[in-house]
């Protein structure tokens, strides 16, 4: 059997899946976390693995950037792949004055510039929401020594795009940081009674470049946040 964008048989992915927005990052993390992992699928260069973790099934696999492309990977992994739960392992820009660079981000909430949710239920504005066990599991593995925040962040559609007062505005909201794909992985989790869950690691600061990370680290650099997720996908 295979999707339109999965080359994979039943029974390949585990019931949990790791996916961050990064194909490189996934084939990264797999190789980390499991010395049995096997790539499952590789279509487009968006490379799935499946393994074993701690002793438990896990799969890990790239979502692409935005969210049209999270929301074909997620929805073909729920819909046919018997996929229970998605932990999003991201980068995100930090929003908030008490974000910095290299802290990690729990998305209990997503707000979207985005269309996709809104297309969902008539005449509704969808509330994208991370599971809560998820979320709970990840809070309580998050190391002792590092800077995890919880809260809202924000999934826009355009990474470049400056939409003038709205970062400020934001930021007055409390809204922890940008990223790009967790609205739709919440409202795709929602569409067939899934959990899913967001953790971040603050890659750059939108109002201080001044340690911003650099490509190779962004790919690296995301062990915190992987701890967390980790545990969220096992809990
Ligand atoms: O590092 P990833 O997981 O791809 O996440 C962030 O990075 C990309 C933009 O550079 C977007 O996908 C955004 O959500
Ligand atoms: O979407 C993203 C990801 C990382 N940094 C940003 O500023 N935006």
């Amino acid at each position: 059997m295979a999707t339109p964008h999965i080359a994979a048989e039943p029974g390949d992915f585990a019931p949990a899946v790791l996916m961050p927005g990064d194909p490189k990052r996934a084939e990264r993390i797999a190789h980390l976390l499991m010395e049995d992992a096997k790539l499952v699928t590789d279509v487009r260069g968006m490379m799935g693995f499946t393994g074993t973790c701690n002793g438990k099934p896990l799969s890990v696999m790239g979502s692409g950037m935005g969210q049209p492309s999270a929301t074909i990977y997620a929805t073909e992994l729920f819909s046919q792949y018997g996929v229970e739960r998605i932990i999003r392992v991201g980068t995100c820009g930090g929003i908030a004055p008490q974000v910095k660079v290299g802290d990690a981000i729990v998305g209990l909430a997503a707000h979207t510039d985005s269309a996709m949710n809104s297309l969902r239920i008539p005449n509704v504005h969808f509330s994208a929401v991370a599971d809560f066990e998820l979320a709970r599991a990840a809070v309580d593995a998050a190391p002792a020594d590092k800077n995890v925040h919880v809260g809202a962040i924000i999934s826009r559609d355009h990474f470049y795009l400056e939409v003038p007062g709205q970062t400020e505005t934001l930021a007055k909201y409390g809204v922890l940081g940008v990223e790009m794909e967790a609205a739709a992985l919440y409202g795709a989790a929602a569409e067939f009674g899934k959990q899913a869950l967001t953790v971040l690691t603050v890659s750059d600061h939108l109002f201080d470049h001044s340690s911003d990370m650099t490509a190779q680290e962004r790919e690296e650099n995301f062990h915190t946040a992987l701890t967390m997720a980790v545990a969220a996908a096992h809990c």
